[in-house]
C-alpha cells in the first residue's frame, strides 16, 4: 500500500503585541463562527496574503482589525526586512520571535511584533475594534491568567515577567 502523507498548507501570519502608556496589551476574542480557535483570546494580527511582506501584513492587519493606522514610512522600510532580523527600521515595530506551530489542518508561521504605542510621539492612536470583536486593554502581570492559543504560550511568558 502507498504511504500518502497529507501535505499540510503553511500559512505565514504577523500579529501585533501591542502596549499603551499604561502598560497595557491589546487583546482581542475570537469570534468568528467555524474558527478552530473559536473563543479563545489573540493579539490582533492575521494571514501574510500574496505580495506582502509580514510588516506590510502587520500593518494593514492593524488597520482593519483595530483601526491602528501606523504611519506607511514603516511600509517602504519593510521591503528588505527578513524574518530573521530581530527589528525593522521603524522604531514603534520589534520582531520578538516567530513560533512554527502544527494545527490540525495547517501550519502557521506566526511572526509576533511589539509595537509601541507608548514610543508614539508624531499622533494619537486609539484602537477600536472594528470587526465586531471583543477588544480589551490587559495588565501584562494579568495576562497569564487568560486563555490564548498554545503558540502565544512564549511570549505570554515574557509578557507576564515583563521581559518584552
Ligand atoms: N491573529 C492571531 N492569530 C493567531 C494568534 N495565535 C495563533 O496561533 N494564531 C493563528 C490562528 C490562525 O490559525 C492564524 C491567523 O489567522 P487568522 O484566521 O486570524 O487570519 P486572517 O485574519 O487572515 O483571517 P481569515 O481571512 O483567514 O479569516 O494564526 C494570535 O495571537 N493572533
Amino acid at each position: 500500500m502507498k504511504n500518502e502523507t497529507i501535505q499540510k498548507k503553511r500559512v505565514e501570519v504577523s500579529v501585533g503585541i501591542i502596549e499603551n502608556d499604561k502598560n497595557e496589551i491589546l487583546v482581542c476574542r475570537r469570534n468568528k463562527k467555524g474558527d478552530h480557535l473559536f473563543g479563545l483570546l489573540e493579539f490582533p494580527g492575521g494571514k501574510v496574503e500574496k505580495g506582502e511582506t509580514i510588516v506590510d501584513c502587520l500593518i494593514r492587519e492593524l488597520y482593519e482589525e483595530v483601526d491602528i493606522n501606523l504611519p506607511s514610512s514603516s511600509s517602504s522600510s519593510s521591503s528588505s526586512f527578513s524574518s530573521n532580523d530581530d527589528s525593522t527600521s521603524f522604531s514603534l515595530i520589534k520582531l520578538i520571535e516567530i513560533v512554527e506551530f502544527e494545527y490540525k489542518d495547517i501550519i502557521c508561521n506566526i511572526h509576533f511584533f511589539k509595537v509601541n504605542l507608548q514610543n508614539n510621539t508624531t499622533q494619537q492612536i486609539s484602537p477600536k475594534p472594528k470587526e465586531g470583536q471583543p477588544m480589551f486593554w490587559i495588565k501584562k502581570n494579568e495576562i497569564d491568567y487568560l486563555q490564548f492559543p498554545e503558540s502565544n504560550k512564549n511570549v505570554i511568558e515574557l509578557l507576564n515577567q515583563n521581559k518584552i
